[in-house]
């Protein structure tokens, strides 16, 4: 039996204006899977993002999501915690907020599963609850966002860059505790990278995108030992070796 996916792209295309962006690009996500997307800049990754999102309209091609039981199963992680959080409100506001806009249970209660979400993502609530996020370590406030997204349940966790604007060591904590969350919630995972270190340590399989187009994709290690893309071997080039998941902890 083979896993439902979560997320299926197929043959999309975007552009803006005259210009076309993404050329093709088919990508699936399966359920409890982890899946990256690594190119260079201006590759076209974010635009991908956008259009998964709804935000950018694609010309053809389609984008079906399961969403289970989510309201809303895809939940976005973005490269800048820091600018991506409201400064004024405290780190507890700011997970509780998705569930007070949809107007979910008390204030009391909102708090409290925003409490238990810090707790989960490795923030003691006591200490972090009340904190703003200028206060926060790029880590810590990447994990303020992740917490946010998860409190929406989703299906899906869409990671643009979630790790560049981090220190080398935050990044890896940051991606364990992302694996681990998938581990523990059977949440999927799409990571977007120019870093295919950082798709080796997250993602068990990968596609690899170039000028909008997947030049090559499979299994991450195969597709790392064994590339059989030129640009792709550029890329392996490129990326600081950074050791496997869990082996730097
Ligand atoms: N709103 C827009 N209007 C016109 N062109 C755009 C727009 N957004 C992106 N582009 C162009 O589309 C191409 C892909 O951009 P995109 O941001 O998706 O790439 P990327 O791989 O995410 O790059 P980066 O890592 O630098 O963000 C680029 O050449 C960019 O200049």
């Amino acid at each position: 039996m083979t896993t439902p996916d979560v997320l299926t792209v197929d043959n999309l295309v975007v552009g803006y204006g005259e210009r076309v962006v993404l050329d093709g690009v088919s990508l699936s996500v399966p359920a409890g899977g982890s899946v990256g997307l690594v190119g260079e800049s201006g590759s076209g990754k974010s635009t991908f993002a956008r259009a998964i999102l709804g935000l950018q309209k694609p010309r053809s091609g389609s984008i079906e999501i399961a969403g289970g039981e989510a309201d809303h199963p895809v939940q976005m992680v973005f490269q800048d915690p820091i600018s991506s959080l409201n400064p004024h409100r405290s780190t507890l506001d700011i997970v509780a907020e998705p569930l007070a806009i949809r107007g979910e249970g008390t204030r009391r209660q909102r708090r409290d599963t925003a409490r238990e979400l810090l707790a989960r993502v490795g923030l003691d609530p006591h200490r972090f609850g009340d904190a703003r996020p200028a206060t926060l370590s790029g880590g810590q406030a990447q994990r303020v966002a992740i917490a946010r997204a998860l409190v929406a349940r989703p299906t899906l966790l869409l990671c643009d860059e979630p790790v560049s604007s981090l220190d080398v060591s935050v990044q890896a904590r940051v991606l364990n505790l992302l694996a681990d969350l998938r581990e523990e919630t059977g949440l999927s995972l799409l990571v977007i990278s120019h870093d295919l270190a950082v798709v080796r340590m997250i993602a068990d399989s990968v596609s690899v995108l170039s000028e909008g187009r997947i030049v090559e994709s499979g299994d991450t290690e195969q597709v790392i030992s064994n590339p059989r893309h030129p640009y792709t071997r550029q890329l392996l080039d490129a990326a600081p070796r950074l050791p496997r998941l869990k082996e730097n902890q």
